[in-house]
């Protein structure tokens, strides 16, 4: 456990692509929390997904620091294992999840059920059932046609807590792909059509269910407070309406997550100081001109929790000069990585442990996939004598990389190390031939 004394200054923490306790020489040495990035490439192998449990601990306390009042919900798909629930856990966050897969993790190391927040846009019976059973906190309603389905699930006698996910109609979010606030998208009911207020009168409706209050979540990788000060105001309107058409004041607001980070040295994420003053004024002032009581917020960062304590090692396979670029590939690629082939992600990339000659030349990193879409990390500055053995370390890949690994081309998933305190240790094991095969049944 760390102890709080040892915490930077909360508007230290998000800046920069690296973990706090990331360390780069002059003569190439680089450590993180004492360690060399080359011995865990060693002892662990490469490629490795590498994560900085200080630092995750400590980014979890600058939110409760920053929102004091609010429940802060650590989203699980940026990144979940049983030993980053229980490190959540054990730092008094609640948790957002949306797959019977991270519910049974959480479960598992004994999360608080109440503590879980359960979303998903096409939950399936079995899931449903698994978090009325599990006794999940609150479930996020994201169609009408689960509202009927949900309460006839829970047992006679008990009540569910139930949020309604609104679409506020507000664009943000680093790329199409991952902007969920507008309408005409697949998440939320819309207000516009009248199915959130319908949704509402069916909760409202429903002696099984509770209605606790309204969720809305915009996008990834946001990096500025002001879409969510626009959506706070929506939210605490619809609260407002809902009040003037049922008599009910909700007592929850859950604005999502989203919080963007530093992938590139001299990139800001999101303030967190000025995110949580800004979000905080624009619902007191909100609910102040409709005289309504300020809900108890609820915000669910996910990438900004895990994703600049993590990094990932690679070893250099091969380099290729080709006619307008170098190409660096490594043992990985799109398989632990494929943010650049979704998004078009840039990434800040070194090669780690040796003294270099020849000064820097601009070079691509690519995977050993069997695409040209297999790229790491486009027209980075790399030492002109990068060579095959050379580890690469790339930064911010502790959120939504190992979540989102694949098998593709039968590649095993890589492991994740923890460093913390007492140095380094496997949380998640590499995925070998053998566990690729133990699914493959019917030969
Ligand atoms: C409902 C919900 N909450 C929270 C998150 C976490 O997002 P982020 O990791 O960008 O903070 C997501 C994913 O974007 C989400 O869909
Ligand atoms: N997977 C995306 C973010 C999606 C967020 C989930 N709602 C990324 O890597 O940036």
């Amino acid at each position: 456990m760390i102890a709080m004394t040892t915490m930077p200054p909360v508007a230290e923490i998000g800046r920069g692509p690296w973990p706090s306790a990331a360390w780069f020489g002059p003569g190439g040495e680089a450590t993180l929390a004492g360690i060399p990035l080359v011995r865990l490439a060693e002892r662990f192998g490469t490629p490795a997904y590498v994560l900085d449990e200080t630092d995750v601990r400590l980014r979890c306390r600058a939110y409760r620091a920053a929102l004091p009042k609010a429940e802060i919900a650590y989203a699980a798909k940026a990144f979940l294992c049983r030993a980053m629930a229980d490190w959540v856990r054990s730092e008094g966050l609640s948790l957002d999840v949306c797959s019977g897969g991270e519910l049974a993790v959480a479960l598992s190391v004994g999360f608080p059920a109440e503590r879980i927040i359960f979303h998903g846009n096409a939950k399936t019976p079995r899931e449903l059932q698994a978090a009325v059973t599990g006794g999940v906190g609150r479930i996020v309603v994201d169609n009408i046609g689960e509202i009927n389905r949900l309460a006839a699930l829970v047992p006679f006698g008990r009540r569910q807590k139930v949020l309604v996910r609104v679409v506020p109609d507000i664009a943000a979010g680093a790329h199409a792909a991952v902007r969920t606030g507008r309408e005409d998208q697949q998440f939320g009911l819309s207000i516009a059509t009248g199915a959130a207020g319908e949704a509402v009168a069916r909760v409202l409706a429903q002696p099984s269910l509770e209605l606790a209050g309204l969720h809305c979540h915009l996008g990834s990788q946001i990096t500025d407070a002001a879409p969510y000060e626009a959506a706070a105001r929506v939210m605490v309107e619809q609260m407002a309406r809902i009040r003037e058409t049922h008599g009910v004041m909700l007592a929850e607001l859950d604005l999502g997550g989203g919080h963007g980070i530093a992938y590139l040295q001299g990139e800001r994420g999101l303030d967190l100081v000025d995110y949580a003053g800004r979000l905080t004024a624009a619902v007191e002032e909100r609910c102040a001109g409709l005289g309504l009581r300020a809900p108890r917020l609820v915000v669910e960062p996910g990438r900004a929790i895990s994703g600049p304590a993590g990094l990932t090692l690679y070893r250099v396979i091969s380099v290729k000069k080709a006619l307008n670029h170098t190409y660096v590939a490594v043992d990985g690629g799109m398989s632990d990585n494929p943010r650049h082939a979704l998004y078009g992600s840039r990434y800040e990339v070194r090669v780690v442990g040796r003294r270099h000659q020849g000064g820097m030349r601009t070079m691509t990193v690519v995977g050993h996939h069997c695409e040209t879409g297999d790229t790491i990390a486009d027209d980075v500055p790399l030492p002109a004598d990068v060579h095959p053995g050379d580890v690469i370390a790339v930064a911010a890949t502790g959120a939504y990389h190992h979540s989102m690994a694949s098998t593709y081309n039968l590649t095993g998933r890589p492991p994740v190390v923890a460093v913390g305190p007492d140095g380094a240790r496997l949380l998640v094991r590499r995925e070998e031939a053998g566990d690729l095969m133990g699914r493959d049944v019917g030969f």
